[in-house]
């Protein structure tokens, strides 16, 4: 029951944003607080870098886009961060939610954060637990590569542990390389795209799991009313200079 309540939190839009012949295709993105989980989904999915978020509370976004000539929804889940406690993982509810309801995962860590490095065993634990029989497929995101000067992390460590973990890792910046972004978030739908089953359409989705309600929520008008408040901001900025 807890679940149900807490995915339908996620949702927030209509079934016919998706059309309905689409496969759709279910990413969760966890990590650590402040690791530059929001900026990466932002720029996989618009292109762009906006530099400050509003602190995550789990945001669902929704976007067709075409795999291996197939045109996809894409939904991704954004999650509000984990974080070391002296007891352990801190980890909001809504993480365990979204883990559980996507088709794959990409952990997320900072190159400048050794702690948010040191959660990803942990939260691999997470996904293979919620997996059970079958793990979904995991990337590793080694993220904010360009802070050259605060990096607490060094790159031979991040495939060190995906291949640990039997995953593929990829050291990427939200703000300065879109095209490793893309690629990371790409492989990933090219990987599920691949895998067998009929196209799921959200009538199908429903039937097949009815306790974890499909979150409904693409949040690109919230997006589209961010870039606006921030392009009049740099408009306001450059009259008064
Ligand atoms: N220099 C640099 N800054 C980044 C990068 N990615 C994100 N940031 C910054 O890091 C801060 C946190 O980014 P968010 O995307 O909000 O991080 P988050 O993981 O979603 O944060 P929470 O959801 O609050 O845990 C913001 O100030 C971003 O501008 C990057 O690749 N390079």
């Amino acid at each position: 029951m807890r679940l149900i309540q807490n995915m339908s939190t996620i949702a927030e839009s209509t079934e016919a944003e998706i059309p309905d012949q689409n496969r759709v295709i279910k990413i969760a993105v966890i990590g650590g607080s402040g690791v530059g989980k929001t900026a990466l989904v932002v720029r996989f999915l618009t292109r762009r870098f906006i530099g400050d978020y509003e602190r995550n509370a789990g945001k669902l976004y929704s976007r067709e886009i075409q795999v291996d000539g197939e045109q996809v929804t894409v939904q991704v889940q954004d999650t509000p961060g984990a974080e070391m406690t002296d007891n352990g993982m801190s980890l909001p509810d809504h993480v365990s939610c979204s883990v559980q309801w996507a088709d794959a995962v990409v952990l997320v860590y900072s190159v400048t954060d050794r702690g948010s490095f040191d959660l990803i065993r942990q939260l691999h634990q997470l996904v293979v637990r919620a997996g059970g029989a079958g793990v979904p497929p995991v990337v590793l995101l080694a993220n904010k590569a360009d802070l050259l000067h605060l990096r607490r992390v060094d790159s031979q460590q991040g495939p060190l542990l995906a291949g640990s973990l039997g995953c593929s890792s990829y050291e990427v910046s939200a703000s300065e390389d879109y095209n490793q972004v893309h690629e990371a978030f790409h492989r990933l739908c090219c990987q599920l795209a691949k895998q067998p089953g009929p196209p799921v359409t959200p009538a199908a989705e429903k039937k097949r799991s009815p306790l974890i309600p499909r979150p409904k929520s693409p949040n690109m008008q919230d997006l589209k009313r961010r870039f606006k408040q921030v392009l009049s901001a740099k408009v306001r900025t450059a009259t008064l200079v």
